[in-house]
């Protein structure tokens, strides 16, 4: 079974503003409210390519009730850990640009944390965990650390799409993938590329410090695989880009969907651009047949 893991869900209210003016009054044209945070979006559309998999986190408040029914209404699979506190709500204002503002999350308790980390220890060879998102207040800095160790144990495959400065430490214990995005692999290590050249050497060290796959997503530009067998460039798809809120997290879903299944990681990179792209294409999170509907269209080139 997969298990996607959110320690920090959001009901995302994405909120559509055309000529959005800072300081005065703006009339929304058109808004919605989604359950968000990145494993769920995971889940969402892994569901949506015809493909199960389990919600682990911690949700509570009427934010919460309303993710959990959400999720139950899709019929996702969900086992999260109720919380005493809220859930946060994602603003995503669509105007000229995209901009985002982000709540930190509730404070999770100790017992609260016990029981999500006693979940863990029952997964197994069979299992694959894909860690996604931000830690709400409460959880330790180290939490993925801590997982990892607990899932060592077992050998449970993983994945992990986090910013935080701690991946370069978590490579060492291989994940399957990680998909940090340009900008980040760039703060990863600390140092800025001016171009595609100047990027490949950092996602090859990634490889070279454990990562089975490395996908470095670059929005518009498309994707970059690194693995053993070599580097893979996907140029971006073109589109008009309408909502690109968890673009990645529906270019995780396509990869491990399609890796799953056949271990081919250009496949399987194919269907991660085709999720991603047909994302960014929508308002919601694509629909399996989105996805589809563009796959031919995806185009790879082997770097080296
Ligand atoms: N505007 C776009 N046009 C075409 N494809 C896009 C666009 N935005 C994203 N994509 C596709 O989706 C993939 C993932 O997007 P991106 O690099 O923005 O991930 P991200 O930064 O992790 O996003 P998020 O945090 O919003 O989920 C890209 O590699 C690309 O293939
Ligand atoms: O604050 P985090 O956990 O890093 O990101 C949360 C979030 O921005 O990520 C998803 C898009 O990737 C949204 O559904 C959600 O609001």
């Amino acid at each position: 079974m997969i298990y996607t893991v959110t320690l920090n869900p959001a009901v995302d209210y994405v909120v559509f503003v055309p000529e959005f003016q800072s300081g005065d009054l703006n009339k929304a044209t058109r808004d919605y409210k989604f359950p968000g945070g990145k494993g769920i979006n995971v889940s969402r559309v892994l569901k949506n390519l015809g493909t199960s998999s389990i919600n682990l986190g911690f949700v509570g408040g009427f934010t919460g009730e309303f993710i959990q029914e959400k999720l139950l209404q899709e019929k996702l699979k969900t086992n999260f850990v109720p919380i005493k506190a809220e859930n946060r709500i994602n603003v995503k204002l669509k105007s000229n640009q995209e901009t985002e503002i982000n709540g930190q999350g509730p404070l999770i308790e100790q017992d609260e944390l016990a029981h999500f980390m006693s979940q863990l220890s029952n997964l197994t060879l069979e299992d694959l965990v894909v860690f996604s998102g931000s830690i709400p207040q409460g959880v330790p800095k180290n939490i993925y650390q801590m997982c990892l160790e607990m899932l060592e144990k077992n050998h449970v495959p993983f994945v992990l799409d986090i910013s935080s400065s701690e991946l370069l430490e978590l490579v060492a214990y291989h994940p399957e993938l990680i998909k940090p995005n340009h900008h980040e692999l760039a703060e990863i290590f600390q140092t800025s590329f001016s171009n595609l050249e100047e990027m490949l050497p950092y996602g090859e060290k990634l490889v070279t410090m454990g990562a089975k796959n490395v996908l470095v997503s670059m929005g518009k530009e498309g994707a970059v695989l690194f693995n053993q067998e070599g580097t893979y460039l996907a140029p971006g798809m073109t589109g008009e880009l309408i909502n690109s809120v968890g673009s990645g997290d529906s270019m995780v879903a396509g990869f491990i969907q399609s890796y799953w299944t056949n271990h081919d990681s250009v496949s399987a990179l194919k269907l991660g651009v085709a999720a991603g792209s047909a994302t960014a294409f929508t308002e919601d999170l694509a629909s399996g047949e989105e996805i589809l509907n563009i796959l031919d269209r995806v185009v790879v080139h082997k770097l080296s």
